[in-house]
């Protein structure tokens, strides 16, 4: 479903990330190891497992993932609704998971907007007063102050001529226009949206995100569920859920023609192992037995020179894989990889039977695979027949 825009999606991020480094620390929103236990008739149920995010000012990320893979769970984290079962989520420098109830309403009330599916504007209060009620409710600017502002923002909305309406006399796409303007009341830095455009046509879907993307513009930092690809191939981040995990950004690049739930496989399975600069992964001739996906640093891939010494006759960085070719062909590493020595690397890796799990599940990726572990073999024997 979400096939083909992996790709482009974690180019930016990739982009991004650099850019922050350059910035200096940027973070606005960091989770920490968070998981989530509800305890169910049928015993405990682990919604979110092990959550590590870090999402930058100004970013407007996209959270995606199958009904039930732990993105409301994930957001109520973040807004303070709910609390982690263990770990811990840091808004700027408040420690959220640390707020009493009463220190939570008021910190929510300022740091976070929040827009749901069905709008839930209060049916019995006029549009500019719906508006009015975060700033009420955290004794936000003069009453006269409160008044003003909440018409500036229905204007900013698109609805100041009709402030004085009830919201059942507007349309689906105004009340979220009038939701949007109510969550921006307070001038939250954060705006947390649960599937916004979830209940509109496809038009004034596209109006409710464009409105978003000149929140964004105006530096509010937005994360919104969504079922929408399109709408998630616009953000310049997509962080996708599987099973209350989030499937690593590059191992999604890496195979992005496996499915949501492949992806999440792939999470469960992989291993996480990290190399020191210069340090071998693998080398030539040995028995191959495993598959790696980078997904920090970078790595070199080298032969041996007959007359010894070697020939270097690749470069891998985050999003590329290696290790395929002797696994697909049953036999012995045809080169060896090393850890760059200048940024060392850390690798997802599957095992061989979970490599050919993975290929018998899907088509495409064996394809796709095979064809870049023919393309490779092609280049390095070009590169060893040049420099002999
Ligand atoms: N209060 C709760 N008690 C027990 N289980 C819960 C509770 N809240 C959520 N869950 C379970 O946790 C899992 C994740 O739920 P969550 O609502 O976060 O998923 P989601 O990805 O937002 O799904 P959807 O797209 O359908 O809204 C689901 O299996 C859900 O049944």
């Amino acid at each position: 479903m979400f096939k083909g825009w992996f790709q482009r999606t974690t180019a930016t991020v990739a982009a991004h990330v650099e850019g922050a480094y350059r910035n200096g620390n940027t973070t606005l929103i960091e989770l920490r190891n968070v998981s989530k236990t509800f305890e169910t008739a049928a015993g405990p149920f682990t919604a979110l497992d092990s959550i590590t995010l870090n999402v930058d000012r100004g970013e407007f990320v996209a959270i995606i993932g199958k009904s039930g893979s732990g993105k409301s769970t994930l957001m109520n984290m973040i807004s303070g609704i709910d609390r982690p079962t263990s770990g811990e989520v840091f808004i700027g420098d408040t420690a959220v998971h640390t707020l009493n109830e009463s220190e939570m309403a008021v910190w929510r009330g300022r740091n976070v907007g929040i827009v749901f599916q069905f709008f839930q504007l209060l049916p019995a209060l006029s549009l500019v007063e719906n508006v009015m009620l975060p700033m009420d409710f955290c004794a936000m600017f003069t009453p006269r102050e409160r008044h003003e502002r909440a018409m500036m923002l229905l204007d900013q909305v698109g609805m100041a001529d009709q402030a004085h309406k009830l919201p059942a006399a507007i349309s689906g796409g105004q009340q979220q226009r009038v939701a949007i303007a109510r969550a921006l009341a307070n001038n939250p830095p954060i705006i947390l949206a649960d599937e916004p455009t979830g209940n509109l046509d496809s038009k004034t879907a596209q109006q409710v995100f464009a409105l978003f993307e000149r929140l964004v513009d105006q530096g509010k930092t937005i994360l919104m569920v969504t079922h929408d690809s399109d709408m998630a191939r616009r953000v310049s981040r997509a962080v996708i859920l599987a099973d209350g995990r989030i499937v690593n950004e590059y191992v999604a690049q890496a195979l992005s023609t496996l499915t949501l739930d492949q992806l999440g496989w792939v999470m469960r399975h992989a291993e996480t192992h990290t190399y020191a600069p210069g340090a071998i992964i693998l080398k030539q001739g040995e028995p191959a037995d495993n598959f790696y996906i980078i997904t920090k640093g970078e790595v070199e891939v080298f032969i041996d020179h007959p007359d010894g010494g070697e020939i270097i006759v690749n470069h891998l960085s985050s999003g590329a894989y290696f290790g395929e070719i002797g696994l697909l062909r049953e036999g012995c590493r045809t080169a060896s990889v090393r850890a760059s020595f200048v940024t060392g690397c850390e690798v997802a890796v599957l095992d061989r039977q979970e490599f050919h799990t993975l290929l018998a599940e899907s088509e495409t990726t064996r394809h796709v695979i095979d064809r870049v572990a023919h393309e490779r073999d092609a280049h390095t024997r070009a590169a060893e027949a040049s420099a002999l």
